[in-house]
């Protein structure tokens, strides 16, 4: 009975529609403005703020690596976001992130069960190398998601784009993404190959997580 009542309820929601038909096109979607303009202020304070108060580590590769080579691969600083401790910026977060990932299950049946997020920061003169996100053998990250924090006057001269790689009837295709504040893009985590440009003359703000199954 509750199931009949959760039909009758069901919405389309074009913002959402258009996401999943963009995945399933090209297995990728950028969404200008997902979070509004004071949202991106919120979460850019608090990550500053937590950055400030030194909370950020090294971003890590799996325990097979040395530093060197760490920092010859990416060189970010990252915080994991505890959704149960969340912040006032953050609980907003999480809430336009568990709306999205309850439609997507429902409409799509992607079987999201755990997610995880960190905030990045890319200081003046780091990357990270191309990669694809479930190379830590971790198969149960199922989508990738970006969402930009940096501010208005991000100039593309800063570098440091996201560079999504695909094959198209046999040719490489490199598609750049500039992180522009309220930006997101979603990918699919076990199928595309990316990269992160140096950054140039900058600091770059960012939160990055994944959509998990089981
Ligand atoms: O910040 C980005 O644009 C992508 C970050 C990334 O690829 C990662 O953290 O795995
Ligand atoms: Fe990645």
């Amino acid at each position: 009975m509750s199931e009949l009542f959760d039909q009758l309820e069901f919405v389309e929601d074009p913002l959402y529609e258009r996401i999943i038909n963009d995945l399933l096109e090209q297995q990728y979607s950028v969404i200008d403005n997902f979070f509004t303009d004071d949202e991106v202020v919120l979460l850019r304070n608090s990550l500053m703020a937590k950055y400030e108060e030194e909370q950020f580590k090294k971003a890590a590769i799996g325990n097979k690596f040395d530093e060197q080579i760490i920092k010859s691969i990416r060189g970010d600083f990252v915080l994991w976001i505890d959704e149960q401790k969340a912040n006032a910026a953050e609980t907003r977060f999480f809430h336009k992130i568990n709306h999205m990932t309850h439609y997507l299950n429902k409409t799509c049946f992607l079987g999201i069960l755990h997610k995880e997020f960190h905030y990045a920061v890319y200081p003046e003169g780091t990357f990270y190398k191309r990669h694809l996100d479930t190379f830590q053998n971790d198969d149960r990250r199922k989508l990738s998601f970006v969402c930009y924090l940096n501010d208005e006057y991000w100039k593309n001269e800063n570098g440091g784009e996201l560079v999504i790689y695909q094959e198209k009837n046999g040719v490489e295709a490199a598609k750049s993404l500039y992180p522009l504040p309220g930006r997101v893009v979603i990918f699919e985590s076990q199928l595309l190959e990316h990269e992160v440009k140096t950054v140039l003359a900058a600091e770059r703000y960012s939160i990055t997580g994944w959509l998990k199954t089981r």
